[in-house]
């Protein structure tokens, strides 16, 4: 068995999984390019063979550092392998943002994360169309880079005074959020897709992004463990750190902001 003791520090597993993360992106962009075939998941997300070679691909990079890693990839809980939460585990999703992904948009992304003691510690998130790699580890700090800029360290910005920037989901935009937002004095909204908002705020190019219909933890963990390394947080309804290895892994509401203390001068979250 792998011990804590064993395993890789954050920043050699950033090493080391940022070529694999790469790959995944090279891959999905490759079959894009030959045609996708889609279908429907169970749950009538869509899902193409370019989500199932990405996981597959990320879950043998992982394994190579880690052979008895617990892993949870999004295509396979989707088919039926749903391991039990520990103190230590990974969470892939592959092809963030299917939707648009299908529908020939850009705002799709790969995702790998780590969690420990239900902390997201280490992330790394790609924008295959952009080239573009966010990654992020607890207590290191938080990076960009990408085919026109080198890897260099990111941080959130504070609060602006004026027109903070709230990031949406465009695909799932309920009126909560749209509510939520309204009541922000200034606010520019900018809807988008996939686990790229987070991105967003761990780069200073936003400030909040709300989020009251459920999630998986897959989608969000990586981009999560990225803005807290680069100086934001993540709540939950509660007011608590959002936390991870919950039931089926399924995230509730949650506010991701870049500067921590907005939250006092932000509407309440969830109202
Ligand atoms: N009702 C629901 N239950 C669980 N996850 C949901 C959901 N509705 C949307 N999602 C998740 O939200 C992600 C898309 O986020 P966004 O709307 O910000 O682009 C989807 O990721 P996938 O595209 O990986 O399936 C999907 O997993
Ligand atoms: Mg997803």
């Amino acid at each position: 068995m792998t011990s804590l003791s064993d395993t890789l520090a954050h920043a050699e597993l950033l090493e080391a999984l940022s070529p694999a993360v790469r790959a995944a992106g090279a891959l999905i962009e490759q079959l894009k390019a030959n045609g996708l075939v889609q279908r429907d998941k169970a749950d009538k997300s869509p899902v193409t063979e370019a989500d199932e070679a990405a996981e597959q691909l990320l879950e043998a990079a992982i394994r190579k550092l880690e052979p008895d890693a617990v892993i949870v990839g999004e295509e396979a809980v989707a088919a039926g392998t749903i391991p039990d939460a520990a103190a230590r585990f990974w969470l892939i999703d592959p092809l963030d943002g299917t939707r648009d992904f299908v529908g020939g948009g850009l705002d799709y992304s790969v995702n790998v994360g780590l969690v420990e003691q239900g902390v997201p510690t280490v992330g790394l998130v790609l924008h295959p169309p952009g080239g573009t790699l966010w990654t992020g580890a607890a207590g290191l700090g938080a990076w960009k880079e990408g085919p026109t800029e080198p890897r260099h360290a990111i941080r959130t910005r504070p609060l602006p005074a004026a027109a903070p920037r709230i990031v949406t989901s465009r695909s799932h935009l309920d009126d909560q959020t749209k509510a939520w937002a309204a009541a922000c004095p200034g606010a520019e909204t900018h809807p988008s897709g996939s686990s790229l908002k987070f991105c967003l705020l761990a780069e200073g190019a936003a400030d909040a992004y709300p989020r009251f219909g459920p999630t998986c933890e897959w989608d969000t963990a990586a981009a999560d463990a990225i803005l807290r390394a680069a100086g934001g947080t993540m709540l939950g309804p509660d007011g608590a750190l959002f936390s991870y290895g919950k039931p089926r892994y399924l995230n509730g509401g949650f506010l991701a902001l870049g500067d921590p203390s907005a939250v006092a001068r932000l509407p309440a979250f969830p109202g």
